[in-house]
Order: C-alpha cells, then sequence, then structure tokens
C-alpha cells in the first residue's frame, strides 16, 4: 500500500496507509471500533475507490477494473459477516465457487470442519458456526497464496475459535500469507507475526510478535473483605490498579469494608491466582479487556471510538 487514503465525503475513513505485508507473514491490521479496519479491507478488495493513493494485491494494482477482477479469483476473502444466497445447498455454494476459481481442497477442509454431513442441506438450516466454517471453506478451496480474513473468529463459541486459530496457524506453516483485520489483541497475539496498530484512519506503529504478550490482556475485577495494600496489584504484566471501598452492614448489625480492586493484566494465570490465593475473595471475574484498554496503556492515553484521544 502506498499512501492509501479514502474519505467519505468529509469523513475519514483512512489515510496515507503504506506499508508492505510480506509473501508467507501473518499480519495483523489491529484497531480498536471506527480505526478503519473495515474501510482498508473494502478498499483492498475493490468494493470502493481510493480518494488517494494505491495498493496492490499479489501482483495485482487495484486501481484497474480488469487486474481486481482476476485478484479476486486468485486471493481468498472471509467477511467479518459472511452472507449467503440462502435457498442454495452447501454443495450448490461450493459448485459455484469452483466454476469461478477452482476447487483443489474443499473435501479435505470440509472433512476438517466437519460440515461434509451438512452439504446436501440448505445454508438456511445452517448455525452462525457452520456458515463461518463454510466461508472459511470458501476463502481457502482454491489454494490461494494470500488470503484477508475480516474480524475471522468475532461470535464463535471458545471451541469453535480454537479450531480456527489452529487452522490459520497450520496454514501459516504451509507459507500461505493472511492478511487478518482484528480489533482483537487475543487473535493478533495467537496468530500474527507482527501487527500494524491503526488509530483514527493513521497507522501508527508496527509491532513484531515478539513485543506482544502471549494473550490479550484481561479485565480482573474481584471484591474481598480483607486489607488490599495500594502496590499490591503492581505486577510486571499488570497495569490501570483502580481500587473503591465500600462500607457494609455485616448479619451482626456491625459495619465491614469491602475493596473493590479492578485491573488490567496481561501476565500468565498463575502468577495471577498466585497473587490472589492471600485474600479472601467475594467476588471474581475475568474477562478479555477492550483493545482501547492496552492501546491506552502503550501510547498512553485513554482512547475512544476510532482510537482518537478522549478529553
Ligand atoms: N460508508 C461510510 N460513510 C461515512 N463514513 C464512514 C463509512 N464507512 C466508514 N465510515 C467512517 O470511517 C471511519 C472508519 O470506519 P471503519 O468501519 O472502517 O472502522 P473499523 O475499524 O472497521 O470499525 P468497526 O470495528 O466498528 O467495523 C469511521 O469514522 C466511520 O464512521
Amino acid at each position: 500500500m502506498d499512501n492509501l487514503t479514502k474519505y467519505y465525503g468529509d469523513d475519514r475513513g483512512i489515510e496515507g496507509l503504506t506499508f508492505t505485508v510480506e509473501p508467507g507473514e501473518v499480519f495483523g491490521l489491529l484497531g480498536p471500533e471506527g480505526a478503519g479496519k473495515t474501510t482498508t479491507v473494502r478498499t483492498l478488495m475493490g468494493l470502493q475507490a481510493p480518494s488517494r493513493g494505491q495498493a496492490s494485491v499479489l501482483e495485482y494494482d487495484i486501481g484497474h477494473r480488469r487486474e481486481r477482477t482476476a485478484m479476486k479469483q486468485d486471493i481468498g476473502y472471509l467477511p467479518s459477516e459472511p452472507s449467503f444466497d440462502e435457498s442454495l445447498t452447501g454443495n450448490q455454494l461450493l459448485a459455484y465457487h469452483a466454476s469461478l476459481k477452482d476447487d483443489e481442497r474443499s473435501e479435505q477442509l470440509l472433512e476438517q470442519f466437519a460440515l461434509d454431513s451438512q452439504l446436501d442441506k440448505s445454508i438456511r438450516t445452517y448455525t452462525s458456526e457452520q456458515r463461518r466454517l463454510l466461508a472459511t471453506v470458501v476463502a481457502f478451496m482454491h489454494d490461494p497464496e494470500l488470503v484477508i480474513l475480516d474480524e475471522p473468529t468475532v461470535g464463535l463459541d471458545p471451541s469453535t475459535q480454537e479450531q480456527l486459530w489452529t487452522f490459520l496457524d497450520a496454514e501459516r506453516q504451509r507459507g500461505t500469507t493472511l492478511f487478518v483485520v482484528s480489533c482483537s489483541l487475543t487473535t493478533a497475539c495467537i496468530l500474527c507475526d507482527r501487527v500494524g496498530i491503526l488509530r483514527n484512519g493513521h497507522l501508527i506503529d508496527f509491532r513484531a510478535s515478539r513485543q506482544l504478550p502471549d494473550r490479550g490482556p484481561r479485565i480482573v475485577r474481584f471484591v474481598t473483605s480483607d486489607p488490599v495494600a495500594p502496590d499490591a496489584f503492581s505486577f510486571e504484566h499488570g497495569y490501570s490498579v483502580e481500587t473503591e471501598h465500600t462500607d457494609r452492614r455485616s448479619s451482626d448489625e456491625g459495619r465491614t469494608t469491602r475493596t473493590t480492586v479492578r485491573f488490567v493484566y496481561a501476565g500468565t494465570y498463575e502468577t495471577l491466582l498466585e497473587a490472589l490465593s492471600s485474600y479472601t475473595i467475594c467476588d471474581l471475574t475475568i474477562e478479555e479487556a477492550p483493545l482501547q484498554e492496552l492501546l491506552a496503556h502503550w501510547y498512553g492515553t485513554r482512547l475512544g471510538k476510532g482510537g482518537g484521544v478522549d478529553v
């Protein structure tokens, strides 16, 4: 991409994106909601014209209609929300795609994703997981050199997510180039060799996988009746620690103080559980932190929609 820019009227989608994804690389374009990820994919796929700049996908210049058409047959594309003609069966859909771009491995992929028994049924009857896996088969069936994946694991249950990560990791080992667009740091940490951070339409940084945590950070929130020292959760991989004390009436008519501790944590669960084990825990939740939390930590600012600075 060379200075790839897309404006919607006066609204900026992306501006000045310049970078190259190397053959065989798994590259992650990571950004919060509204940062410009979908704009980048839609522009690369030739679904909308750039306002300025240019890009080549494999050897195809996206500025030329014929080259865009040839490019779409050569690469694989997994949209974030695959849509199909619901009246078709899985077999009919695959036959249609095979007629457009060849079929070298759908049989193997269908077996791997346990979809082979579904193929005579209409897509209308598929679960959302089965639809996503069917779209994955369509994206990889012609054994493309490059696959563009838009939010590949959003909305999948944990076991299907795991299955897709394993599949994509095997694809990496086969040498397929993957361009993964995601707002999930966990997906980026697990899959990518390198990520580009998109914020407010600008690419602000690149990080190699060794500069990423092992997993996406979690928000840990727990409530304890024990006193908590102010620096108790200043771990190497913990940050944004907040504590709040509340006074409660207890059952024996006395009063108890409870402390709620919330922090963002990107270390191992063993270290976390060891730190928590010295407290009487009244309540505990651990959930994936939004990407904004990590970007705020890395770049020292609170980020709003699109990754812009919240003021
Ligand atoms: N069709 C459109 N018309 C006007 N503005 C748009 C259009 N599509 C996107 N934008 C704007 O461009 C910016 C980037 O949006 P984009 O959808 O590319 O971000 P994103 O990172 O994909 O976000 P999300 O994760 O929510 O899909 C946002 O400010 C958005 O409001």
